[in-house]
């Protein structure tokens, strides 16, 4: 991991930039944000991905492997343009500018009709002899928001419990059901129905959480599928913060 980092450069300049958030839970803190990139940022990022997709691969027991049953998709390492270094470090201003951590290079993802990412956990190498540990994740959507360009595909959580609603025209309802399926949906119905919470992907929007607790141990309910795509393309950005104290960059 610590050969994949990208190291803040000082001088960067970039233009303010303005969230909505949404908690969804605070223990482990998962966040859905809305414009978490601008329309302009996820299609320039797609762009400048596009000549780099190889298949995605997972590691099982230290080695790298391609099981379309596992993960099916494409990944692409994306080249760090200005653009690039200003959404790490919008990344990095998120979450409060931990101390010893750094943000991994970003990744895209291109997932065809039927592909997806079976339920795991992001943790990686943690403990033993690894003193590092991927803290926390950010799925940020890239396209989606309409029924012609994806369906399907969302992020799902079978471990965290939904928002409680009352009835379908309550505040919460009202507001989580823009990002969150919700009972009835189509959405729901074109996937199988699954526990938990799940995301919709809606362009520029993101879901942020935590893996791991202050202690270093890891939150069981971190674990998380990309669902199949059941019409059209849905195009992801990862953005991974990796956390291993005493790391300095080169300089
Ligand atoms: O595509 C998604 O919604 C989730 C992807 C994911 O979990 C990953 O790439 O680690
Ligand atoms: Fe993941």
């Amino acid at each position: 991991k610590l050969e994949s980092l990208a190291y803040p450069e000082s001088g960067l300049q970039c233009d303010d930039h303005q969230v909505n958030t949404h908690i969804l839970s605070k223990d482990p803190l998962v966040i859905y944000i809305e414009h978490f990139l601008s329309p302009f940022e996820a299609d320039e990022i797609i762009r400048i991905s596009a000549p780099h997709f190889t298949p995605s691969t997972t590691f099982t027991g230290g080695t790298e492997k391609f099981d379309p049953s596992v993960r099916n998709s494409s990944k692409a390492q994306i080249p760090r343009t200005n653009l690039v270094k200003c959404i790490e470090s919008r990344a990095r201003e998120f979450q409060g500018w931990p101390r010893d951590t750094f943000i991994e290079r970003l990744w895209a993802q291109r997932y065809g009709t039927g592909g997806h990412y079976v339920h795991h956990y992001d943790w990686g190498h943690a403990g033993g002899r690894h003193s590092g540990r991927r803290d926390s994740s950010f799925m940020v959507y890239l396209n989606g928001g309409s029924e012609e360009e994806l369906q399907g595909g969302g992020t799902n959580f079978p471990r965290l419990e939904p928002p409680k609603m009352d009835d379908a025209n309550s505040v919460e309802a009202r507001r989580w059901c823009k990002f969150i399926e919700c009972e009835g949906e189509k959405t729901v119905a074109a996937s199988k129905v699954v526990d938990g919470v799940t995301f919709k992907p809606i362009k520029g929007n993101a879901v942020f959480w935590q893996n791991f607790r202050s202690d270093g141990s890891g939150y069981e309910e971190s674990f998380h599928a990309g669902l199949p795509v059941t019409a059209g393309e849905k195009y992801g950005l990862n953005i991974w913060s990796y956390r291993h104290p005493g790391h300095r960059p080169k300089v």
